[in-house]
């Protein structure tokens, strides 16, 4: 559904050039929900900012639906933006406006005529449960209740992409729960086709399909979330199972066992226990609900050396357990 290839797009100011994305290749299918992971100044928004070019890369291409947008000319580039929405993590309301006010804008812009657009609005207030608000403005509503008329505002347009600038970023985690749920509703509903930028792990977790790690310009690893989880040295998988730095146990094989979105794995230490008759020392765990199913990872130490435990390591990797020694 959007394939990015080659993506360059550096600013220069004062004398200074930044390369804010750095050579991105990458690929959201249709009807997934896409997270770029980054931390502040690592270049999300400018990469997603390059997707409905807003920005113009120095170099590269951007394809959504089949359409090379940056090979098209301005106008026709304006009518494919149409088929591509945004939200973005201030909401970008306008103040002076009510909520259907604001719903009906875009359409407006595209020359819907009145009585379809009052029946469009509604449908799409209902969509993101806020048709009782229609008449309220912005400053009426709470946070959530903002990002649901931004995402009603950004559906408009029936578009098959919906861009997420950061869109929970403002909002408490309760209400961030609460938005996440409403975007996968919407893609699962729709077949939306969703590509998100957040700093914040929890909502790669919750909802996303696939994602990718943005250091400094640069994918570091992506994938699906589910296959980057039980990849060794995977920074997606450290960061969401956070078992800290291993400590330091003499005469010790200290290991960590990625359990995949199955019961297979689970009664590995039982097992392990029995058949080598060892003593499987629990350190520490995680357990997280993941794309909808649950993961986790669980360090273990196993007395004596890595090559003494060459058999019972084996054996997890025979059981389809990701497997990484950790010290
Ligand atoms: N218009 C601009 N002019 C000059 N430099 C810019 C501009 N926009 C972004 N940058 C620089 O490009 C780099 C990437 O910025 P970008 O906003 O894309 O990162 P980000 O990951 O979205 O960070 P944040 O979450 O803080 O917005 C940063 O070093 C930033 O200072």
């Amino acid at each position: 559904m959007i394939q990015i290839e080659g993506l360059r797009k550096a600013y220069h100011s004062r004398g200074r050039t930044v390369v804010a994305v750095d050579g991105v290749d990458l690929e959201v299918r249709e009807g997934e929900v896409y997270g770029v992971l980054g931390r502040s100044g690592a270049g999300k928004s400018t990469l997603l900012r390059c997707v409905n070019l807003l920005e113009r890369p120095d170099a590269g291409t951007v394809t959504v639906d089949g359409v090379d947008l940056t090979a098209l000319p301005e106008r026709r580039l304006r009518q494919h933006r149409q088929r591509i929405g945004m939200i973005h993590q201030h909401f970008a309301l306008l103040s002076s406006r009510t909520v259907a006010g604001n719903v009906a804008f875009p359409l407006e812009v595209m020359g819907v005529d009145r009585r379809e657009r009052a029946q469009r609005v509604a449908e799409l207030l209902d969509l993101v449960g806020l048709g009782d608000r229609a008449r309220a403005y912005p400053a009426q509503l709470s946070g959530g209740q903002k990002q649901r008329v931004g995402i009603a505002r950004a559906l408009a347009g029936r578009p098959t992409v919906l861009l997420s600038d950061e869109a929970t970023s403002a909002l408490d985690p309760e209400t961030t729960a609460s938005i996440l749920e409403l975007l996968r509703d919407l893609n699962r509903r729709l077949g939306l086709t969703i590509l998100l930028i957040t700093h914040e792990m929890e909502v790669v977790k919750r909802i996303c399909d696939s994602a990718a790690v943005l250091r400094e310009g640069r994918i570091v690893e992506s994938g699906r979330v589910r296959d980057l989880l039980t990849r060794p040295g995977s920074a997606l998988g450290q960061e969401i199972f956070r078992l800290g730095p291993p400590p330091d146990l003499p005469g010790t094989t200290i290991v960590d066992v990625t359990l995949p979105d199955d019961s297979a794995g689970r009664s590995f230490v039982a097992d392990l226990a029995r058949r080598y008759d060892v003593d499987v020392r629990i350190l520490a765990g995680s357990i997280e609900t993941v794309a909808d199913g649950q993961a986790g990872r669980l360090r273990i130490a196993l007395p004596g050396s890595a090559e003494v435990n060459e058999a019972p390591l084996r054996r997890l990797r025979e059981a389809g357990l990701a497997v990484e020694v950790a010290r």
